[in-house]
């Protein structure tokens, strides 16, 4: 089970934070590293001091590199097992499209956990939740300057959208035990009404670092009273740390254990 497997890698490390794997070619391009050898030593480097990593398909994608994405999942599952992976791809469709999307992260690339967006309703999120063993992650507040012009609307119910995805997510949607939250460290408030709402459901945060997000108002929103129930994720924070071959690693791993501890701090 996924979330279980999340929680044993929180105990065991000591920490919520979660690394984003977002490969950018002109970022490497400007370090001078081939994308394997680099995805590898930032895996290597953090792998001590994360609850999870989180590759973005479509960096991948625009680099024609779903080879490498296999690979650095492969790798991780082998060398560093306790970690899970969350293949963050957003993805949302009608249910014939979302089983072929599910069989993509659960079956071709063996993620432990993937995220989706609910706008197209319940039915368009159970094949994914279906696997009974695999993490879904629901968008529901998302960390961009834009997310309120949907996801704030106040709905005929009297809740805002991002109040009713969380309700659903909880109440409805959740027959397997196997879904979470995406909620960004950029909205603070927003966090707190949905922690009241879902009750003890673990919650992605992304937002910290390049975005902004403060570590103090998001744990004070967020973190349940056991110490644990978020997974706060930083990609460009943490993975371009350094900006020669030779530190881009130690810089890497430096950053990750200031944010774990920064967040250690507050729980
Ligand atoms: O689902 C996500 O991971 C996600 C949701 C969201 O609301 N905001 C958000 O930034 N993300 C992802 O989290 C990562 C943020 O990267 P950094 O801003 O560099 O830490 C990117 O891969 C985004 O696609």
């Amino acid at each position: 089970m996924f979330i279980q497997q999340l929680e044993h890698a929180q105990d065991k490390n000591q920490s919520l934070v979660c690394v984003g794997l977002d490969p950018n070619a002109e970022k490497l391009s400007e370090l001078g590293v081939d994308l394997l050898p680099w995805l590898t030593a930032i895996v290597d480097a953090t792998a001590a001091h994360v609850c999870a990593f989180k590759p973005q398909i479509a960096y991948f994608a625009a680099l024609k590199a779903e080879t490498e994405l296999t690979q650095i999942i492969q790798y991780i599952q082998q060398n560093h097992p306790t970690v899970p992976v969350i293949l963050d791809a957003k993805r949302g469709d009608i249910g014939s499209t979302a089983d072929q999307y599910a069989a993509e992260a659960f079956q071709r690339y063996q993620a432990d956990a993937v995220t989706v967006n609910p706008y197209m309703g319940g039915d368009t999120i159970e094949p994914y939740s279906k696997f009974k063993d695999k993490g879904v992650v629901v968008l529901c507040k998302t960390s961009n300057a834009g997310s309120g012009e949907l996801q704030n609307l106040t709905l005929a119910n009297g809740d805002t959208l991002f109040q009713t995805v969380a309700k659903k997510a909880s109440q409805d949607w959740n027959h397997n035990h196997n879904l979470l939250l995406v909620v960004g460290a950029t909205y603070p408030n927003e966090l707190a009404t949905i922690r009241q709402l879902v009750g003890d459901m673990p919650l992605l945060i992304p937002g910290i670092g390049a975005q902004g997000g403060d570590v103090e108002a998001t744990l004070k929103a967020g973190l349940r009273t056991d110490g644990k129930g978020l997974i706060i994720s930083s990609s460009r924070g943490i993975i371009y740390a350094g900006d020669k071959p030779e530190n881009y690693a130690a810089k890497a791993e430096q950053a990750c254990i200031d944010l774990k501890n920064t967040i250690n701090a507050f729980r």
